[in-house]
């Protein structure tokens, strides 16, 4: 099929932009060096013709999906490597430590994901100088391939419950590890099924029969050389799953298998040769890659959405249906106003927790420079960030991903569109890291506790410090400083309204975990409401910062998203508006007009916008996204693909459907 250059329909959104899109890519890829870098390195990974698949990755079996995922793994780790790459290195963005080019080759995830996204960082994050050395060097050459093996099949959300012990013997000086049920096993790690030969275990410790706790430990499973499950260890893979079908995630247990003490990760805790245990500063070190694996789910939701959009918004374009005025031609679909309200919130949230998650990664970095002189002042406050702004990003984003797709119609929901898989790998960040609603609950607690030591007169932490402001009713104002000061009364309303409630349940006889429990659904909204104010707070400073260094034509978009992300919350929680502030009917009549007249001044701005995420049609993978906006021709292409379609005739025409016709069967 010969495809003209571009869809005319794309030619005159592209024409109607007002902004340098290239300004826009450098901005959001933080900066005009890491596009240039993300974009060699995708020159070099998309030029690498085993990288490419020939038969679409759902025409596969099972089996076959996770060989050529394993295939391909290994290909692109060569190139990576080649381009020099920091493998399992995080840095401020999907983007530019390029996780997205990564995950672009594996529309359902890689089995070598763990590997790079959490075992070689638990050695950096919880290995001593000794073993940083001996088993980074061998992670990073692939010599090991590793995962995280935490969650058990009868635990994951409550560490403290899971059952894999590590039980120390003195004399030979080696832990024995043991899985005791079978709801000890270790399930769902990634790669564990049939790829990895070595996994960071989580287990409790134990040492001549006292527990301390859970601890890291470094445990082969499989032998190098024939890749046999090591004795005493029970392996496999857990089945198929609403995604990752590519990421090979496992299940094992443990029959007394013994491993040498050093194979415990000692930089916070310490087990001497005879058994002495040397507890970190703070027992909660441990969980320090799920802390930082946290603050980079914010970056990777936002990049998610932002795939989808990009997919969602041209193929808006290009799309034609109905009649909004009877002489007239079918109009783009993205003409439609309800088309607008569903898609643009996409571009500005994506906006708004990307900008959110450099802010955090800074964060994080300053608190683990801190961290490594023995400071763990900012550590609460760090986890309850990393904890609800997960929340929210995944939440959030994997629900507008949903948008984008319905917003396609049915052609949403073919697999070529690619806007299901990545529905499937979005949502699962609601899941994993911490399931959503308990890693609210763990923002509340911390909410909690500074709102009660903050009335004994203790300072609040930076993002909890308007706590301490008195919430006396003021006027309404629209202003985003207005709309941002009437968020905050909406977090310290949520949030002394459910101290009450645990106060009340309390005094009325409950034990402080059932009043805990009782209130809970109130806890969790207080927990959001303050996730809100954060992000309200944090995207409006960060593009009143970038603001001063953009052209004045990119500051005047990026003001309109932020204005759009704005009213758009405010009309989405009116409820809780007029609750706790002076929010009226004519505000809201007035919001209304001015979202409705936003909409219409991004509308020329749509395609740039997206075109500034700068995907290649080789990350978006997309029949319905493509630059060129040629749907209709990919779609066809990609369904010619089908082995149904290699016959005229399938065999079970003879077999079963002209028996039943001619009545035969
Ligand atoms: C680089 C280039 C090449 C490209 C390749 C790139 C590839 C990279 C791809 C990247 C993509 C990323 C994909 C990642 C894939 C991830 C796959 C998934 C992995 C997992 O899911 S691993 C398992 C995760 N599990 C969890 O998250 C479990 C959740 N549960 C908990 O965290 C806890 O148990 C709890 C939070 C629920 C607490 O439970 P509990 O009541 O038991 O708590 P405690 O009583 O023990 O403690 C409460 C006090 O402790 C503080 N606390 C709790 N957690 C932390 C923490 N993590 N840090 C600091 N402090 C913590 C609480 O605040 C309490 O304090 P208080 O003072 O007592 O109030
Ligand atoms: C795609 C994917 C990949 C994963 N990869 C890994 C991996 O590589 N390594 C690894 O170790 N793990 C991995 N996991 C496991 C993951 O971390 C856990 O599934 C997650 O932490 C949730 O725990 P759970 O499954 O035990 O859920 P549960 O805790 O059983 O949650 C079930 C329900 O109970 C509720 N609930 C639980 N506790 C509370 C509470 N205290 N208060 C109120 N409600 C509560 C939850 O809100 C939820 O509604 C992965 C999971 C998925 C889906």
């Amino acid at each position: 099929m010969t495809l003209k250059k571009v869809n005319p329909d794309l030619e005159k959104e592209r024409s109607t932009c007002t902004f340098n899109i290239e300004e826009l890519t450098n901005l959001l890829d933080t900066g005009a060096h890491c596009t240039a870098e993300r974009r060699a390195v995708e020159d070099k990974v998309f030029s690498v013709k085993e990288l490419k698949d020939e038969i679409p990755d759902e025409f596969l079996s099972h089996k076959e999906r996770y060989e050529n995922a394993i295939r391909k793994s290994v290909f692109l780790h060569k190139v990576l490597q080649e381009t020099g790459v920091k493998r399992g290195v995080y840095n401020r963005s999907d983007k530019s430590d390029f996780r997205t080019t990564y995950y672009s080759i594996f529309k359902d995830g890689s089995p070598f994901m763990l590997q790079y996204s959490m075992f070689v960082p638990t050695i950096l994050g919880q290995g001593d100088s000794e073993q940083v050395e001996l088993w980074y060097k061998r992670a990073l050459n692939m010599e090991i391939i590793g995962t995280y093996a935490q969650t058990e099949l009868g635990h994951g959300t409550f560490i403290r419950g899971l059952e894999t012990e590590a039980v120390y013997d003195e004399k030979t000086e080696e832990f024995i590890l043991n899985s005791p049920s079978l709801s000890s096993y270790k399930w769902w790690p990634g790669g564990l099924g049939h790829t990895t030969n070595y996994c960071i275990v989580m287990a409790q410790l134990k040492i001549k029969g006292k527990p301390y706790g859970m601890q890291p430990f470094i445990v082969q499973i499989r032998d190098e050389e024939t890749h046999m499950p090591l004795p005493g260890v029970k392996v496999g893979e857990i089945g198929a799953k609403l995604a990752f079908n590519t990421v090979n995630n496992g299940f094992l247990g443990f029959e007394h298998v013994r491993i040498p003490r050093r194979h415990m990760l000692m930089r916070f805790s310490q087990v001497s040769k005879d058994g002495k245990f040397t507890s970190s500063a703070n027992p909660k070190l441990a969980y320090g890659t799920m802390v930082m694996v946290r603050v980079t789910i914010v970056n990777s939701a936002a990049t998610y959405l932002s795939r989808a959009v990009t997919i969602a918004i041209r193929y808006s374009a290009v799309r034609h249906q109905s009649k909004l005025k009877q002489n007239e031609p079918e109009p783009q679909i993205l003409d439609y106003v309800t088309q607008q309200h569903k898609l643009f919130i996409g571009i500005a949230t994506s906006h708004a927790y990307m900008f959110c998650s450099y802010w955090l990664w800074d964060v994080y970095v300053m608190y683990q420079k801190e961290q490594n002189v023995g400071n763990f002042d900012r550590l609460p406050e760090l986890h309850a960030l990393a904890c609800c702004l997960k929340v929210i990003s995944s939440s959030d984003c994997t629900g507008l991903v949903e948008k984008c797709r319905m917003s396609c119609g049915g052609h949403g929901f073919m697999m070529s569109s690619n806007l299901p898989q990545l529905y499937g790998i979005s949502t699962a960040t609601c899941t994993y890291e911490g399931e959503n609603t308990v890693m609210l609950l763990q923002t509340a607690r911390a909410l909690v506790k500074a709102w009660e030591l903050g009335s004994r007169g203790r300072p609040f932490s930076p993002t909890m410090s308007y706590f301490a402001e008195k919430n006396v009713p003021s006027k309404w104002d629209s202003s985003l400083e207005g709309i941002l000061n009437a968020f905050q009364k909406v977090s310290i309303g949520k949030l002394s309204s459910s101290v009450s409630s645990l106060q009340e349940y309390t005094k009325s006889g409950l034990s402080a975990e059932d009043a805990w429990n009782k209130a809970s659904v109130q806890l969790i909204g207080a927990a959001e409401a303050w996730g809100r104010a954060v992000v309200l707070s944090i995207y409006k400073s960060e593009i009143e910062r970038y603001g001063q260094t953009v052209s004045p034509a990119l500051k005047s978009v990026l003001f309109d998203l932020v204005e759009l992300y704005y009213v758009h919350l405010t009309l989405e929680k009116m409820g809780d508006l007029l609750l706790y502030t002076q929010l009226s009917e004519k505000d809201v009549v007035s919001l209304r007009k001015k979202y409705e007249d936003l909409l219409e001044k991004i509308r020329p701005n749509a395609i740039g916008l997206v075109d500034a995420f700068d995907y290649r049609d080789e990350v978006l993978n997309s029949t319905l996204g493509s630059y060129d906006g040629f749907a209709y021709e990919r779609l066809m292409t990609e369904a010619m693909k089908s082995p149904l379609n290699a016959e005229p005739v399938n065999q079970s025409f003879h077999k079963y459907i002209k028996p039943l016709m001619k009545g035969k069967l």
